[in-house]
């Protein structure tokens, strides 16, 4: 039910962020009818939006105030101080209504490396229930294995995936006749085919799942929106502002004196169909707003670094300095290559207008057809399959380098001795390569009748750390973002070598015959000093920040208890969403968020203990 103005405006509890995280969570609490929820959120519902619905269209709301908060990064001092596009979704479903659809697991040692790291409970094995609770997705068809993929039996399948949850991921129905040679070049480079990667080894290339729905609304994102929220919006009980910012916790001091009691929250109207004032929690306040808002918030409320703070004129209620430090990101960088134009790509949409009337006429009256394609296949390497044995053991030289170094805060080095161990780990992907059969994504526009393959390049597994602090005390201004990209050289290195790969699988066959040139970088640059040059000046992000309200213990800098996600020092103020990502993970998250959600709401139940 939405949410009109008047007085009613208790709740057991407030969710903060109706995106990826917050519509699990109040879709959960308020299956329980006596149990009332309110989400307080920023972005409108798209009902029937051809931008967050239509999966051909991805990327074209990035930048669009009605879908994205448009956030930048402060200028990046290893970049040229270039500033770095950090769109986030603003809207109901979060940027699980902006992103790239992507709908994939990292491997099993990668989550187990959080419990490592000091999330207790946080495990593979613990997730796994929860991954499948999230999805409902059909095995795949003889067609939609790749090339020297073995086919996996519906058994083992089901134990790895979902039969019954909210979102409707699929496999991709049309190809383009450039996937296969790309596959087959990739395995010649000694990476396998991975015909399923969501069975705790995401290691090699593979065909994935993409948040498209071909059962219910078909051809359309399947979003928390459409699905979470969907399932529980006629219920009495559950309370959604929309247009309406919050911008502050506020907070008590409880019954022991060691805790803290969140009991309102502030907010803010964007528009007229918005909220002004206070909304009151009986039990609960749940921050949900994502890696970047979620520490924002626990500034503005009190809770964090005491220095920080001090400067802003903010009274602090809770010294927690982990707040807005741990910033992880994958980076990116996006190559293309012209190619022989009988092969069939996305390009075809550029190309050819019959076409493109004919697929827009199919996707109206079906929901079939191109435009409810976005097709991708994924490549997550490990590093020393990329790279020599001379630079492998010089970037394990560095990283030993950066764990003795002095003053290093206690989970990055708790961290850096796992990712030492992945530089030279088969089961871990470090760097990943997106395969896009289609042009038109880099800085060099695409010739008229061409046709193009993408690569984008991302680093997994950064040793870069990053911080997210209040810019202002103004709580409308957005906080000021430092993702400190390739602030390690090591991190540099290891974009140049991936990077330098993708020139690699190029020259590969069957795909060295379909290329007829580099296009974006061209063939002009070759030495490292040209790489760098072009790293440095386009380098980008998957839009992947996590960690800025870690699940570790409060010794080691964390923020939320992992047993229970309640910030440290108060009985009641939890926060479920990418933020409490103690480390970055090689996959894509979105997955991962719905699953700590899902598992989330289990705890806040009681359901764990
Ligand atoms: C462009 C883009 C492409 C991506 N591509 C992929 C992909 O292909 N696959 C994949 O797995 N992942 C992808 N990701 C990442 C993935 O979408 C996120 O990791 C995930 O959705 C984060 O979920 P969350 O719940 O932490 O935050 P979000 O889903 O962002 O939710 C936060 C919500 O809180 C709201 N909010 C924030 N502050 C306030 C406030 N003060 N008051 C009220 N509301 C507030 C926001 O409007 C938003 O709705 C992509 C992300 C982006 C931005």
């Amino acid at each position: 039910s939405s949410a009109s103005s008047g007085s009613h405006r208790t709740f057991d509890y407030v969710v903060v962020g109706g995106g990826t995280a917050g519509l699990v969570v109040a879709a959960r609490l308020s299956e329980d009818p006596h149990t009332t929820v309110a989400v307080i959120e920023a972005g409108t519902h798209h009902v029937n939006e051809p931008l967050v619905d239509t999966p051909e269209f991805f990327g074209q709301a990035i930048g669009n105030p009605n879908f994205d908060w448009k956030f930048t990064s402060v200028p990046q001092s290893a970049l040229n101080g270039n500033v770095v596009a950090q769109p986030r979704g603003k809207m109901l479903g979060g940027s699980s209504g902006l992103n790239f659809m992507a709908w994939d697991r990292a491997s099993a040692t990668e989550y187990d490396a959080w419990e490592k790291l000091g999330a207790e409970g946080w495990n593979w094995n613990s997730l796994l229930p929860y991954f499948r609770k999230t999805e409902t997705i059909s095995a795949p068809t003889p067609e939609q294995y790749f090339p020297d993929g073995p086919q996996v039996s519906n058994k083992t399948f089901y134990t790895f995936h979902g039969r019954d949850g909210p979102v409707q991921p699929s496999y991709n129905v049309l190809y383009t006749n450039i996937t296969d040679p790309f596959v087959e070049a990739v395995n010649k480079l000694g990476i396998p085919t991975n015909s399923d990667p969501y069975e705790g080894n995401a290691t090699g290339i593979f065909n994935l799942e993409m948040a498209v729905d071909r059962v219910k609304n078909v051809g359309k994102r399947s979003y928390a929106a459409s699905t979470y929220y969907n399932i529980s919006s006629d219920r009495p009980n559950l309370t959604v502002y929309l247009t309406t910012q919050a911008t502050k916790v506020n907070i008590v001091s409880g019954a022991s004196s060691q805790d803290l009691r969140a009991v309102s929250v502030d907010v803010v109207a964007l528009n007229s169909t918005g909220t002004n004032g206070t909304v009151y929690a009986r039990k609960e306040v749940v921050l949900s707003a994502g890696a970047f808002q979620t520490p924002h918030l626990l500034e503005l409320s009190g809770i964090g670094n005491k220095s920080i703070l001090e400067n802003a004129g903010i009274k602090t209620l809770i010294d927690l300095p982990g707040v807005g430090e741990n910033l992880q990101d994958h980076t990116l960088l996006t190559q293309d290559f012209e190619i022989i134009n009988t092969t069939f790509t996305y390009d075809i949409l550029r190309n050819d207008q019959t076409y493109l009337a004919e697929q827009q006429a199919e996707y109206a009256e079906n929901g079939t057809g191109i435009f409810a394609s976005a097709q991708f296949a994924l490549v997550f390497p490990p590093l020393k399959t990329i790279v020599s044995d001379a630079v492998l053991s010089n970037l394990q030289g560095q990283a030993e380098e950066l764990i003795r170094a002095s003053g290093l805060p206690a989970l990055t080095k708790a961290q850096y001795e796992i990712q030492q161990g992945w530089l030279d780990t088969a089961d871990v992907g470090h760097v990943e390569y997106i395969m896009f059969p289609g042009g038109g994504v880099t800085a060099a526009s695409p010739t008229p009748g061409a046709t193009y393959l993408t690569v984008y390049m991302g680093n997994m597994h950064p040793f870069s750390r990053g911080t997210v602090h209040l810019n202002f005390t103004n709580p409308l201004t957005p906080p000021a973002i430092d993702p400190k990209y390739v602030d390690k050289n090591i991190d540099l290195q290891v974009v140049l070598e991936g990077t330098k790969f993708v020139r690699q699988i190029a020259q590969t066959q069957p795909l060295a015959s379909l290329i007829v040139n580099a296009h974006e970088p061209s063939s002009n640059v070759t030495t490292d000093d040209e790489w760098l040059d072009y790293i440095k000046t386009f380098m980008g992000t998957v839009y992947h920040p996590v960690g800025t309200a870690a699940m570790v213990s409060r010794e080691r800098g964390g923020v939320v208890d992992p047993k229970t996600l309640k910030v440290y020092g108060t009985s009641n103020l939890r926060v479920v969403d990418a933020s409490v990502i103690p480390m970055l993970i090689a996959a894509h998250p979105q997955s991962t968020v719905y699953a700590i959600a899902e598992r989330a709401s289990d705890i806040i139940r009681g359901l764990i203990r």
